[in-house]
């Protein structure tokens, strides 16, 4: 049901009512591959959780018109975002299409938002955590990984058995091997704060970098190195925890369950690779389908294509360009819409 506002015709009074949307979920999405289903997913699960801000897609141009129109009608708002590769390089990415994901990068050119929370298509979020929109500013918040799958077996801290959930178990030898890692996060959720400046120096250091094997996600970890700020495990549950770092999980207060060990993706789960027929991992991918299959959880408002009929009106009454008007519209329907759940 849409809002009074869009029921009929947006008043110029109600448009001049609409304060631009200042906070956003964000994620990423590539291909034309099946991560759009993570991505209908993530926007089901934020609506059941009562979440206050709509989610907003970066999509790369190879994303098919098909698919956006499906985020689309499950109430996203998509922004079609310009590829950022890394320099020239002869790296061996530790999964060989991580090459995409530096165009993570550009969602720091999202200015219109002055703070979004930015979370992997296959990523959960089974509780609200609205809550890290409140957290103060200038610091990079994110959950630290773990270095103790065979994706991290190019690294010394794997060679040696360390790993920053567990720095007592094998303590780091700083004789040979010099300062310990600095704590590194996991980059499939983190809280940031766009800005053109930080975008412009994130892309011209990105020129000058030699990629690494976690790609982005080392990137990231080396440029916010000084900001960084580690939250709760319970933001970004890293599959790997479940069985790497059990004492350091408490599955019950987990609020963001993070898809990303091989082959837990629900929407290709098979359980025939390694940890997959766990009754943990089982429960998690099951809890996935359950919100993806529910019904009760599509969006019912006015899809912004639909919206575009008032064009005229919304465009007259926002006295903005039609696109910064729809997305206003959107952002209305965002922040008076009834929650669907
Ligand atoms: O074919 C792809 C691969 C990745 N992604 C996006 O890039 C993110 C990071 O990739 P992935 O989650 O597979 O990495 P992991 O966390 O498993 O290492 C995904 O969550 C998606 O948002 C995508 O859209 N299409
Ligand atoms: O492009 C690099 C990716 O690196 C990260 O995934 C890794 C990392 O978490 C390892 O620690 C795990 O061992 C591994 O399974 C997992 O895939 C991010 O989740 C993803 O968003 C993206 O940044
Ligand atoms: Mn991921």
């Amino acid at each position: 049901m849409a809002p009074p506002q869009l029921a009929g015709k947006m008043t110029a009074k109600a448009a001049a009512a609409v304060k631009p949307a200042t906070r956003a979920y964000v994620t990423f999405l590539a291909g034309d591959g099946d991560y759009w289903k993570g991505v209908v997913g993530l926007a089901k699960g934020l609506r059941k959780v009562g979440s206050a801000y709509p989610l907003v897609v970066a999509v790369l141009p190879d994303v098919p018109e098909s698919h956006r129109r499906i985020l689309i009608s499950q109430g996203c708002i998509v922004r079609e975002i310009e590829p950022v590769y890394p320099p020239e390089n002869q790296t061996q990415f530790a999964m060989a299409y991580y090459v995409i994901n530096y165009s993570k990068l550009r969602i720091w050119e999202f200015v219109e938002y002055e703070r979004m929370v930015y979370l992997d298509a296959d990523i959960q979020v089974f509780d609200n955590i609205d809550e890290l929109f409140e957290l103060p500013k200038g610091h990079f918040y994110a959950v630290m990984d773990c270095f103790c799958e065979k994706t991290w077996s190019h690294t010394p801290q794997y060679q040696i058995g360390y790993c920053q959930q567990c720095p007592d178990k094998v303590a780091w030898p700083t004789a040979e091997l010099g300062p310990p890692p600095a704590l590194y996060f996991n980059a499939g959720m983190f809280v940031h704060e766009p800005s053109m400046a930080t975008a412009k120096s994130l892309l011209d250091t990105l020129r000058v970098t030699t990629p690494t094997p976690f790609a982005e996600q080392d990137f990231l970890n080396m440029f916010f190195r000084e900001q960084y700020k580690p939250i709760p495990l319970i933001y970004n549950l890293v599959l790997a925890m479940l069985w790497r770092h059990p004492e350091n999980v408490q599955l019950e207060k987990v609020k963001v369950v993070h898809y990303c060990a091989a082959g837990s993706k629900p929407w290709r789960y098979t359980g025939k690779e390694e940890n997959m027929d766990r009754e943990d991992i089982k429960m998690l991918v099951k809890k996935w389908w359950d919100v993806y299959n529910d019904g009760s959880l599509d969006f019912k408002g006015l899809p912004p294509v639909a919206a575009a009929d008032d064009a005229d009106e919304v465009e007259a009454a926002a006295k903005k360009p039609l696109r910064a008007a729809l997305a206003e519209a959107r952002t209305v329907k965002y922040v008076t819409a009834p929650s669907a759940a």
